[in-house]
Formats: structure tokens, C-alpha cells, sequence
């Protein structure tokens, strides 16, 4: 059983998979290929992400892959709880450079697809969060492109203080949307 609902930005969608709980706790398909065709989401996951951040306030993104290995993603929380965050950068949308925000959590139990297109990134709300995704196509480092996740021209409300926010060495030199070469059509 799953439910597909249109975000903010009609093509990041939202994705509820139901889940069965009784006394000992909760079980969850987390995906399913046939389902999810059902429910519209085509695409084919080669790879499985996780990445632990141990902080608050941690921010990881804004991040993309550029062709032939651009990437969907379909976000999920196992424990803890992000703001997630989808960036248009297909340059013939009339949304490019617009946003989506969802929180994700273990608790809501939400996932997000993030299709080719978008820049993605999040903001850890909770320590010690887990974040779980399936990615179209395989990790490139020569395709591995970024925004810069505090671009005042992309009006993200982060819930973090841009001083306090715990971010990589990469995440910190990412160019501002007016800066970015045209990656998506
Ligand atoms: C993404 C990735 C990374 N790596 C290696 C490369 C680095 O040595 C190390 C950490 O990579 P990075 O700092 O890019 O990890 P994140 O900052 O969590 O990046 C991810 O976080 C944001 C939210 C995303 O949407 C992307 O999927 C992804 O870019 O893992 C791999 O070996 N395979 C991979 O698929």
C-alpha cells in the first residue's frame, strides 16, 4: 500500500508506504519495485545510500550529478529527523531555482523522490540522524556537482544558524544558483 502525492513542485513527489504495527514495534516496505510502478514511480534504484550525522544543524548538499549520471533519489529517515530539501535546476522549468521543503522522519515515516533536475540537500533537525536512499544511477565523482546550500537567492529556511551549521570542506565552496552553468534543460 502506498500513497504518491505531489509536493509544493508538482514532480517532487511525497511517498506514504504503509506501515503494520503491533506489539512489538512497526514493520515497513520501505519500497517496492512493483508498487511503486503502480503508484507512478518508474524509475530503476541501482544503488543504496545511508550517511549517519551525528549533529544538529548538520547540512549536507545542495547536491546533484550531472548526465550521463544524473540521479533520482528517494529520501527516507530510519531514525531522526531532516528538513529536505529539493532545488529546480532544469533550466525550461518555470519553478528553476524554486524549493520544496518536507520534513522527513522516523516518526512520519515520509519518503521524498527527488527526480533528475534537482539539486538536493538536508538539514539534520535531530542528533544522531540516519538518512537511507536509492539512487538511479551510480556514484560519479567527475559528475558530482553542488549549489551552495545558503544562497540567499534561493530562500531556504534552513532551521539552522548559517555560523552553526556543521557542513563538509566541499559543501562550504559550492557556487550561488547565478553562478551555476546550465546542467539540466
Ligand atoms: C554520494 C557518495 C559518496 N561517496 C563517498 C565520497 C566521499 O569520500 C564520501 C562522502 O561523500 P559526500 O561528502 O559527497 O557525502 P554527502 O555529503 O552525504 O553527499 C550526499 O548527500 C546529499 C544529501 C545527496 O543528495 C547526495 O546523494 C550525496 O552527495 O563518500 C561514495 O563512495 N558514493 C556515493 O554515492
Amino acid at each position: 500500500m502506498i500513497e504518491v502525492e505531489a509536493s509544493a513542485l508538482p514532480d517532487v513527489k511525497i511517498v506514504r508506504t504503509r506501515a503494520f504495527g503491533d506489539q512489538r514495534g512497526t514493520f515497513m516496505e520501505t519500497y517496492n519495485r512493483q508498487a511503486f510502478r503502480a503508484a507512478g514511480i518508474e524509475e530503476e534504484f541501482v544503488q543504496d545510500n545511508f550517511s549517519l550525522s551525528v549533529e544538529v544543524g548538520t547540512v549536507r548538499g545542495l547536491h546533484f550529478q550531472i548526465a550521463p549520471f544524473a540521479q533520482t533519489k528517494l529520501v527516507r529517515v530510519g531514525r531522526g529527523r531532516i528538513l529536505d530539501v529539493a532545488v529546480d535546476l532544469r533550466r525550461s522549468s518555470p519553478t528553476y531555482g524554486q524549493h520544496v521543503a518536507v520534513e522527513l522522519s522516523a516518526e512520519n515515516r515520509l519518503q521524498l523522490l527527488v527526480p533528475v533536475g534537482f539539486a538536493h540537500g538536508f538539514c539534520t533537525l535531530e542528533p544522531n540522524t540516519e538518512v537511507h536512499y536509492k539512487v538511479s544511477a551510480h556514484y560519479s565523482a567527475a559528475h558530482d556537482r553542488g549549489l551552495a546550500w545558503n544562497d540567499p537567492a534561493l530562500g531556504i529556511a534552513w532551521q539552522v544558524d548559517e555560523a552553526r551549521a556543521v557542513l563538509s570542506d566541499k559543501d562550504t565552496k559550492h557556487p550561488l544558483l547565478a553562478d551555476l552553468p546550465p546542467v539540466f534543460s
